[in-house]
C-alpha cells in the first residue's frame, strides 16, 4: 500500500455563511469555520491519522483551516506546500453574487449548470470587477493563458492534475500520510479523478466543510476504500446535503 490521503475542505467561511459565490475571492473563516477546523484536527488525532506533509491552495480559508487542524493535532511542524492549482474553482462573473438571488434570476437549470455541471463555466469576470484576481500579486508569475477568468469543474481538474502527479503523488509513493486542505470544487475534481466518477454523476457529489475524508490507496493509486471514509460520517452526510441545497 502507498501512503494515506486525507482530504479536508476548509471550515465555513464568511461568504459560505452569507450564501455568496466565492471562488478565488480570498475570504476568511468565520468563528464556526474555526471551530470546524479544530474539530477536524481532533478527529485526525483521535483516529491516529497524523499527517506527515500538508498541501494547500493559496487561499486564506484553506491555509487557516490546515493551520488550526494541524495545531490541534500537534502536527503544526510538518512541511507545507502550497499551489494555486489547489485553489477553489474560479467562479467567474458569479463571484460575490448571492446564490439564492442567482437561482431566482436565472432559474434552476441554468443555476445548476453553472454550479455543478462538469463542463459549463459561468460567464467570465471582467478584469476591473471588484472581485477579480487579475491584479493579485500571488498570481503575478502565472502566464496569462493559465490565469482563469472563470472555470468549470473540467478546467479545475485539468489544472489540478499536474500538481497531483508532480507534488502529491510523490509524497504518497513515499508512504506518507498526506493532508490536502483545499476547497469544495478542487476536492470534487480530485475525488472525480480518484474514484473515476462519470461527468454526469459528479454533479451529485458535495463535500462538507471541515470533516477529514480518508482514502487508502493501492500501489496504482486506486482507492482501496472507494468514495473514501469521512472521519465523522453522520455529520458529513447531513452537511453534504446542506451544501447541495444552497440557494434554496
Ligand atoms: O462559492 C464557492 O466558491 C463554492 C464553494 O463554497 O460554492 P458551490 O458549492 O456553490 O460551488
Amino acid at each position: 500500500m502507498t501512503g494515506t490521503l486525507v482530504l479536508l475542505r476548509h471550515g465555513e467561511s464568511e461568504w459560505n455563511a452569507k450564501n455568496l459565490f466565492t471562488g478565488w475571492v480570498d475570504v476568511d473563516l468565520n468563528a464556526k469555520g474555526e471551530t470546524e477546523a479544530r474539530r477536524g484536527g481532533e478527529l485526525l488525532k483521535e483516529q491516529d491519522l497524523l499527517p506527515d506533509v500538508v498541501h494547500t491552495s493559496l487561499l486564506r480559508r484553506a491555509i487557516r483551516t490546515s493551520e488550526i487542524a494541524l495545531h490541534t493535532a500537534d502536527r503544526h511542524w510538518i512541511p507545507v506546500k502550497r499551489s494555486w492549482r489547489l485553489n477553489e474553482r474560479h467562479y467567474g462573473a458569479l463571484q460575490g453574487k448571492d446564490k439564492k438571488q442567482t437561482l431566482e434570476q436565472y432559474g434552476e437549470e441554468q443555476f445548476m449548470l453553472w454550479r455543478r455541471s462538469y463542463d459549463v463555466p459561468p460567464p467570465p469576470i471582467e478584469d476591473g470587477n471588484e472581485f477579480s484576481q487579475f491584479a493579485d500579486p500571488r498570481y503575478a508569475a502565472l502566464p496569462p493563458e493559465l490565469k482563469p477568468r472563470s472555470e468549470c469543474l473540467k478546467d479545475v481538474l485539468l489544472r489540478a492534475l499536474p500538481y497531483w502527479y508532480d507534488a502529491i503523488v510523490p509524497d504518497l509513493i513515499a508512504g506518507k500520510t498526506v493532508l490536502v486542505a483545499a476547497h469544495g470544487n478542487s476536492l470534487r475534481a480530485i475525488v472525480k479523478h480518484l474514484d473515476q466518477i462519470s461527468d454526469e454523476a459528479i454533479a451529485k457529489l458535495n463535500i462538507p466543510t471541515g470533516i477529514p475524508l480518508r482514502y487508502n490507496l493501492d500501489d496504482a493509486l486506486r482507492p482501496l476504500n472507494p468514495g473514501g471514509e469521512y472521519l465523522d460520517p453522520e455529520t458529513a452526510k447531513e452537511a453534504a446535503a446542506a451544501v447541495a441545497n444552497q440557494g434554496r
